[in-house]
């Protein structure tokens, strides 16, 4: 497929793709400027003010990184503010007593709080569940700890300091012969609070880009599961220790605004309250939305810095005045309120309520290339090799789960443009083949290669990389996202973009998404959803739900596809029409392995039969002679025939 051509500005108006990211950009300078004039008059009575707002602007970036890290990849952070209090506290250090030039304290702030988000990431990923959150929250509070006990960081409290001869304010950054001051004396321009504002607008157009690139899209595969991300070709291990340390220089980042406004820092500003408040920013918000934790910032911050909650607690006082709640504990309230009644925060509610109102227009279709055009690219595979055929060889492969030998010494070869079912009863191992070709488990001996190189041992993203693809028994969708997000995910980019193309959005990315979302309307057309695109997937048909995952599958362009009993829970005319669907893709050269139950299909589309039983390969051949076979009727047909009867 020869490339399309790069589209005008106008083009990329009309998809909407551009003018929503200039409007995007136009939201955050317009709410710049607004803090940006008031603390450049040098008026004594916008300080305070002006102070709240660059608080906000600190803690919007690092509930920004906060929420990709756990909105999007779920991955639940405790320990948010220890970055932002790293951040703050290194580069404030630093610089303080002229060390280092404070821009050169602050990248190597930012350098350390990364470094460090990523080791503890390296160390703690394969944790699971709560264990991820438990640790990050113990960094939390040692952090909290170290601020407060270790006598050298009190030369940055702000006053003089006998113990260790600070002087205490941290020196303005100087550039350009111009020195940027914070807004804390009436009579001076605060111009510390511009730089501030022109670094977080940036800082948030990036985490706006990665979020909805195919980077972002990794995330919410991982948040959603591994096991489908890893299918999707993502290094998962890989993508959460990037997402760890991206999310903590976003922290880090909010830390070094917060030190650059109040040009001193006090432990009592970094308690647990303030990761608290960040991931209360994401929840309110909305987590895993791209302007929920900017919206959820605004509130939270002018709801603790300013005195909205005053007569609240002024009301509490009437029942009590022995004990009061006070705002941290209001804000708690809050939350748990927030949790019940509006779980997907406010941007995520106001999403869903949108998406729900009567008459909401459809996207606009991207204008589909000829279904036979995408299959095409879909299954284009490079040339055999010295004529050689075979292109999935199992080879005496077996696999015990403990006592349970669930696939013995098996033995399966596809051939390239070929339909090769394996069939067999419940438990004959079948799915387990499936999932040692694709490395969710290893192999215990024998020898799996494609197209003539072992991939037994290479890690799932790997071995979906090399040109293998699948679906799964039960569909594995993005229940919440449209049948073309999910298409979409299916793309190599979804593992391959790096995280700088994403962040930086650079020209090349319209045009690759104006290519994949023409690709992913034909593959939709392909499957039989050509008008289903908009649609949210867990609101599809079941049938549906399984020609989506087929869709998604075919968009990593494989030369090998495995269908995991593609047939169950279908129709027969659905069956009939997903027949018709595999012939189509084997005339165009995809190799298919179909593990299935249903005996018409098999014996409609394949051209070789393996049937299993107790992990053991029971016959081989045609469908005919496979189903001809006195063992299989005995194994499999016979008991099917028992169930049925
Ligand atoms: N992760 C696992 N841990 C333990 N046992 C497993 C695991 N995966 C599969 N097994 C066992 O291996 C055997 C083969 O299971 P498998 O799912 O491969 O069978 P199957 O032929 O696909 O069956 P079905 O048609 O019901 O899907 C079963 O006894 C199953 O319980």
């Amino acid at each position: 497929m020869s490339p399309n051509p790069a589209p005008s500005l106008l083009d990329r108006l009309r998809r909407g793709e551009a003018a929503r990211d200039l409007g995007f950009l136009v939201v955050l300078l317009a709410a710049a400027a607004w803090i940006a004039v008031p603390a450049l008059s040098g008026d004594g009575t916008t300080l305070a003010g002006t102070q709240t707002a660059a608080v906000v602007v600190a803690v919007a970036v690092a509930a920004a990184g906060l929420n990709l890290l756990s909105g999007h990849a779920r991955l639940i952070s405790l320990g948010q503010g220890a970055f932002f209090a790293i951040g703050a506290y290194v580069s404030a250090y630093l610089s303080v007593d002229s060390a280092l030039h404070p821009l050169v304290a602050i990248v190597v702030a930012l350098v350390v709080t990364a470094a460090f988000g990523g080791l503890l990431a390296l160390c703690t990923m394969r944790l699971r569940g709560p264990a991820f959150a438990m640790v990050t929250l113990v960094v939390a509070i040692l952090t909290e700890r170290v601020l407060a006990e270790w006598a050298p960081l009190g030369r940055l409290s702000g006053y003089p300091n006998t113990l260790d001869h600070g002087s205490g304010l941290m020196p303005p950054i100087e550039i350009f012969g111009t020195s940027l001051e914070p807004p804390l004396f009436a009579g001076t321009e605060a111009t510390v609070v511009v730089a501030i504002l022109v670094v977080a607008v940036v800082a948030l157009v990036g985490y706006r880009n990665v979020a909805r690139s195919p980077w972002g899209r990794s995330l919410h595969a991982i948040g959603t599961s591994e096991h489908l991300a890893a299918h999707l070709g993502v290094n998962v291990f890989g993508r959460k220790v990037a997402v760890m340390a991206l999310a903590s220089t976003y922290g880090a980042l909010g830390g070094v605004f917060y030190a650059q406004v109040f040009a001193h820092l006090q432990p009592e500003s970094f308690t647990m309250l303030l990761s608290i408040t960040m991931i209360l920013a994401v929840i309110l918000g909305g987590a895993g939305t791209v302007a929920g934790p900017l919206v959820g910032a605004v509130i939270i911050v002018l709801l603790q810095r300013t005195d909205v909650l005053t007569p609240l607690v002024d009301l509490q006082r009437q029942v009590s005045d022995t004990w009061y709640l006070s705002t941290p504990g209001l804000i708690g309230v809050l939350l748990v309120l927030t949790l019940a009644f509006l779980p997907q925060g406010i941007v995520g509610g106001l999403g869903e309520l949108a998406h729900r109102l009567p008459g909401r227009a459809a996207p606009a279709a991207a204008p589909a290339a000829a279904p036979q055009a995408a299959a095409a690219s879909a299954t284009a595979s490079s040339p055999a090799p010295d004529g050689d055929d075979v292109l999935l060889a199992v080879r005496g492969v077996s696999k015990s789960f403990g006592g349970i030998k669930a696939v013995q010494a098996a033995e399966l070869v596809v051939r390239r443009g070929t339909i090769h079912a394996v069939i067999g009863p419940n438990g004959a191992g079948k799915t387990t083949v499936a999932n040692l070709v694709t490395g969710v488990y290893g192999i215990d001996s024998g020898e799996i290669t494609f197209d003539g190189r072992r991939i037994d041992g290479r890690r799932t993203h790997a071995i979906v990389r090399a040109g293998v693809a699948r679906t799964f028994q039960t569909p594995l969708l993005f229940t919440h996202a449209s049948a073309t997000e999910n298409v979409l995910a299916g793309f190599p980019d979804t593992g391959r973009l790096p995280l700088v193309r994403a962040w930086l959005k650079d020209p090349g990315q319209y045009r690759r998404t104006r290519e994949l979302q023409d690709r992913a309307a034909a593959l939709l057309e392909l499957v039989g959803l050509g008008g289903d695109g908009h649609v949210e997937a867990g609101s599809l048909p079941y049938g549906k739900q399984r020609a989506l995952e087929i869709a998604r599958a075919l968009a990593s362009d494989p030369r090998l596809l495995i269908l995991d009993e593609p047939a169950a829970g279908l129709n027969t005319a659905e069956t009939a029409e997903l027949g018709r669907l595999m012939l189509t893709l084997r005339a165009q050269g995809l190799a298919m392995v179909v593990v299935e139950h249903h005996m018409d299909l098999v014996t409609q589309v394949s051209d070789e039969v393996t049937c299993m039983e107790s992990g053991a390969v029971l016959a081989h051949g045609t469908a005919a002679e496979v189903l001809a076979e006195p063992a299989v009727v005995e194994a499999y047909l016979g008991v099917e025939m028992e169930e049925t009867a």
